[in-house]
C-alpha cells in the first residue's frame, strides 16, 4: 500500500467511520483524481504540438498496447479490477486522441485554408461537416432552404462544395451545383448510395470528385475511430486531400469504387435496417405490451430492443431511400423472405436435426468471427448493465 492510500484507509481495527466523513474523503479524492486527468490532457496536449511539428500521426496503436499492457498489470498489483481498469483507459486514450484532434495536431502548420461550401449545412450532416472542416481551419460559406445565400453562388466562390442534402434530393442538386463548381475545385457528397450521385457529379461538373458515406450519425460522441467511405472519383489531389481531412479528425477510410460501395451497403444497410424494421413491425403488432417485458430482459433481448428502438427513433425519410434505392434491395428483402419461410417450417415441424443443420451452415458462415463477437457483445452488455 502506498502511503497515499494508508492515509486514506481506516486502521483496521477501528469501527467503520460515519457515512458522511468516507463521502467527504471519496469527494476529496475524485477531485484529486480529475486534477490529475487534467494534469494528463495538458501533457496530451504538449504530445499534439510536437506531433503537429513533426508530422507524426495522432495514434500510435503499439504506444497504446503497451500503456494497456502496464495499466493492466498495475491493476493487479493493486488488487483493482483489472478488465473494468483496462476500460477506464481505453476511454481516457480515445478522449486523449479527440483532444490531439481538436488541437489539429495531424494538420501541417502549412495547411492552406480553403473556403468550402456545405450545401444542406443547417441538416445534422451538414452541420457535423462544418465543425469538422471548421476544427481544420478552413473558412465555411454554409447554405439551406433558409439561408440568403444560394448554392450556385457559393459553390462559384468556393474551393470546395459539399451535396449534404436527403438523398432524394441529392441528384437534382449536384445537376443545380456542379456547373458552378470550378475546374480547379472539388464537388463532393456525403450520400448513403454512390453509384447514381458519383454519376451525377461526374457529368456535371469538370472540376474534381470525390463521393463519399459517413458510416455513423449525427449523435456519435466522439468521431475518433467513426468510418467513411470514399470513392475516387475525378483528381487525386482533392482526393488525397479529403481522405487527410478525414483521418486528421480521426475517422477511419475505406477507399472503394461507388459499385462496391453500394454492393456492400445492400447488406450493411439494406439487411440490417431491414430486420431491425421486421422485427419492429413484429413486436409492434404481436400484441405483447413492450413495458410487460422489461422485467424479463436478457442481454440478448435488451441489446436487440435497444438497436430496434434507436431505428425507429430516427426519420423514417432517410431509412426509406436507403432501402428503396439500393439497386440489390430485391434480392435482399427475397433472400430475407426465403429464409423466414425456411426456419418457420423448421420451428414448425419440430425438426431439431434441421434446425442444426442451418445453425451449422450459419457457424460456418461467421467461422472464428463467432469468438471476437461474444467478447464484443460481451463488453457492450457490461457496459449497458453498468449503466442501468
Ligand atoms: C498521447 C499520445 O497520443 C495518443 C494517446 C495516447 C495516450 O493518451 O496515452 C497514447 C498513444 C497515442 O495513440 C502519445 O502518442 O503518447
Amino acid at each position: 500500500m502506498t502511503p497515499d492510500a494508508a492515509d486514506s484507509a481506516a486502521p483496521p481495527s477501528a469501527a467503520p467511520r460515519p457515512l458522511a466523513v468516507v463521502r467527504a474523503m471519496i469527494d476529496a479524492l475524485d477531485r484529486d483524481l480529475m486534477q490529475i486527468l487534467a494534469r494528463r490532457m495538458a501533457l496530451v496536449a504538449e504530445v499534439a504540438a510536437y506531433k503537429r511539428q513533426h508530422g507524426i500521426k495522432i495514434r500510435d496503436a503499439q504506444r497504446e498496447q503497451e500503456v494497456l499492457r502496464d495499466r493492466h498489470e498495475r491493476a493487479l498489483e493493486l488488487g483493482l479490477p483489472a478488465g473494468e481498469i483496462e476500460s477506464i483507459f481505453r476511454v481516457l486514450l480515445r478522449s486523449s486522441r479527440d483532444h490531439q484532434a481538436a488541437l489539429r495536431a495531424e494538420v501541417p502548420a502549412s495547411e492552406t485554408p480553403y473556403t468550402i461550401s456545405i450545401i444542406g449545412g443547417h441538416g445534422k450532416i451538414g452541420r457535423l461537416l462544418a465543425r469538422l472542416f471548421g476544427d481544420l481551419g478552413h473558412r465555411l460559406l454554409i447554405v439551406d432552404t433558409d439561408t440568403t445565400l444560394e448554392a450556385a453562388e457559393a459553390a462559384a466562390a468556393s474551393d470546395v462544395t459539399v451535396i449534404s442534402v436527403p438523398i432524394d434530393r441529392t441528384e437534382e442538386v449536384i445537376r443545380a451545383v456542379g456547373p458552378h463548381v470550378r475546374p480547379d475545385a472539388l464537388l463532393m457528397d456525403v450520400t448513403s448510395i454512390k453509384s447514381a450521385p458519383m454519376e451525377a457529379m461526374l457529368a456535371s461538373t469538370t472540376g474534381s470528385v470525390v463521393g463519399t458515406h459517413p458510416m455513423f450519425g449525427p449523435n456519435v460522441h466522439t468521431l475518433q475511430g467513426q468510418r467513411v467511405v470514399v470513392c475516387r472519383g475525378r483528381g487525386d489531389r482533392w482526393a488525397d486531400w479529403v481522405t487527410h481531412s478525414f483521418t486528421a479528425r480521426g475517422l477511419v477510410i475505406t477507399e472503394t469504387t461507388a459499385q462496391q460501395h453500394d454492393r456492400a451497403m445492400s447488406v450493411v444497410q439494406v439487411l440490417t435496417h431491414f430486420q431491425t424494421q421486421v422485427q419492429g413491425l413484429t413486436l409492434a403488432r404481436l400484441g405483447v405490451p413492450l413495458a410487460e417485458t422489461l422485467p424479463f430482459t436478457s442481454p440478448a433481448y435488451l441489446l436487440e430492443l435497444y438497436v430496434t428502438a434507436r431505428h425507429f427513433a430516427q426519420d423514417p425519410g432517410l431509412y426509406g431511400p436507403i432501402e428503396m434505392r439500393n439497386p440489390r434491395s430485391s434480392d435482399v428483402t427475397a433472400a430475407f423472405g426465403t429464409a423466414v419461410q425456411e426456419l418457420a417450417q423448421v420451428i414448425a415441424g419440430g425438426d431439431q436435426a434441421a434446425f442444426t443443420r442451418l445453425f451449422e451452415e450459419v457457424r460456418a458462415f461467421f467461422g472464428d468471427f463467432t469468438a471476437e463477437a461474444l467478447v464484443q457483445s460481451s463488453f457492450l452488455i457490461d457496459r449497458i448493465v453498468e449503466r442501468s
